[in-house]
């Protein structure tokens, strides 16, 4: 298998090169060449299979040419040993079709580690085998940074330095970033907002001679495919539990960065029938923009009760776009180029390919609550904010009532105390044992001036040996 990048110019790369990078050379995000497709049979069998085998069924067309199946089993299984609940996965039933996927069992309790556990995992095997150490950078809006580093922390190739707003994250959000201590591991909290800590990430693969010649560059945000990879996972083993390959099912995805939904629409062009996609924002709406009016342009970035999803440049949207314009590579550059530099209005075309599977859904801070409230009062199922947005956004979609919808809930509510205690639910759950002394914990960061220079030198003076 080999990936392209999505505005043609950069060379096309194994899955190893892949993993081991972040943007690609011309700016882009790398992409499958082709993706595999499962049969309805092949689908129809999978319900045989639990989590890490499907797992290994998904994943191993992708890999094959890096990883042999063996390992990659072996890489899988402990992956998902990690998690707290047998399924992995669970579905939760809130209302007639209406479902949860809970994605929250991993041990930073957000979806992000469904990824980042292998992807750690996978980094580790990968550099051993290449005798090389890399450096690795990353943004957070919050969970990112927890579930990379606490993926990445026992590999010993790696320098790890992570991005957050100063002061915009949940304080547990934080203090699981900053309690994690180890010489490889840095937090850096910098005075801007997330968007700032993104384009900075996406300027040092531009320019990476802040760092040493011999060491590499990669990211363990979604730009980074292998991240993609691992989140097309879920999308069938929910979709196969309702009865997909024979009874089609919606998605409702809480959406930043446009990454855990992209794995969405993989999972459909891979065979599962995907009945409708449903993009899922805070005020932070720039695809319900696009979706409502064709034009994808920058807004000033709120702060909202789902920081998580406080995003106003969506990485991942460019992989989408990539499709909707035919692959065609130097289209995507020129709509990139126009997006730095002002609005960018879409073809009609692309947007009625966009529209015949995804529809999108804006959601207040006080509809979050509202639908937290109501979530709890009728089911006494407690939701996190980013997850009632997703809730919030299925009850509104009017979709055929025969068709299940499932709402990704993307992170345990634990993690977002002020937003449950604005619900007026009651006390916030507990968080589970492996984190009970959180707050006991010292804490470890760096605090720097939004600034690419004083990141990048901060980083070039702390690389270890
Ligand atoms: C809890 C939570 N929900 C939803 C999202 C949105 O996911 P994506 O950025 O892949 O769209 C994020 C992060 O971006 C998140 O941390
Ligand atoms: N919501 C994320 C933001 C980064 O998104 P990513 O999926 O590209 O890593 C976070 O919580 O950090």
């Amino acid at each position: 298998m080999k990936y392209i990048s999505t505005r043609g110019q950069a060379p096309a790369l194994s899955f190893e090169e892949v993993l081991l990078t972040g943007l690609a050379a011309d700016g882009g995000l790398y992409v499958p060449e082709t993706l595999p497709t499962f049969s309805a049979q092949e689908i129809r069998d999978m319900a045989a299979l639990d989590y890490p085998a499907l797992a290994q069924r998904i994943i191993a067309p992708f890999v094959a040419d890096s990883i042999p199946e063996d390992d990659l089993k072996a890489i899988i299984v402990d992956t998902y040993a990690a998690f707290r609940h047998d399924a992995v996965a669970p579905l939760v039933q809130l209302g007639a079709n209406q479902w949860v996927l809970e994605l929250f069992h991993g041990p930073t309790l957000a979806f992000k580690d469904f990824a980042l556990q292998l992807l750690g995992r996978l980094l580790d095997y990968v550099l051993e085998r290449r005798h090389q150490k890399v450096v690795i950078m990353g943004a957070t809006s919050g969970d990112t940074g927890s579930a990379a580093i606490e993926g990445c922390k026992r590999c010993n190739n790696i320098d790890i330095f992570i991005l957050h707003p100063h002061q915009r994250v949940s304080e547990v959000q934080r203090r699981q970033m900053t309690t994690v201590v180890g010489d490889n591991i840095h937090n850096l909290a910098v005075q801007g907002n997330f968007d700032d800590c993104q384009a900075m990430v996406k300027a040092s693969f531009g320019d990476r001679g802040f760092l040493p010649a011999d060491r590499s560059l990669v990211a363990v945000n979604s730009i980074n495919w292998a991240r993609i990879m691992a989140q097309i996972v879920y999308y069938f083993y929910a979709g196969v539990a309702l009865g997909a390959p024979d009874r089609r099912v919606a998605f409702s995805v809480p959406t930043g960065n446009f990454g855990d939904i992209f794995a969405g629409y993989l999972a459909r062009n891979m065979g599962l029938p995907v009945e409708r996609l449903i993009i899922a924002t805070n005020t932070n709406d720039v695809l319900h923009r696009v979706m409502t009016t064709h034009t994808y342009g920058r807004q000033p970035l709120e702060h909202t009760l789902s920081p998580s999803m406080d995003i106003t440049v969506s990485s991942n949207f460019e992989r989408l776009l990539f499709d909707l314009y035919d692959r065609d590579g130097a289209a995507i550059a020129g709509l990139m180029r126009d997006f730095d530099a002002g609005d960018v209005h879409f073809s009609e075309a692309a947007m009625a390919r966009a529209s015949a599977l995804f529809s999108s859904h804006r959601v207040s801070d006080e509809e979050t609550c509202a639908q937290i409230a109501a979530t709890w009062e009728r089911c006494e199922y407690l939701l996190d904010p980013h997850s009632a947005i997703g809730v919030n956004a299925a009850q509104s979609a009017g979709l055929d009532p025969a068709v299940p919808v499932v709402t990704l809930a993307t992170a345990h509510p634990a993690k977002f105390p002020e937003a449950v205690a604005k619900a007026g639910v009651g006390d916030t759950p507990g968080l589970p044992l492996h984190l009970r002394d959180l707050f006991e914990r010292p804490e470890r960061c760096e605090v720097l001036p939004n600034d690419l220079a004083a990141v990048q030198a901060f980083m070039a003076d702390n690389l270890g040996a």
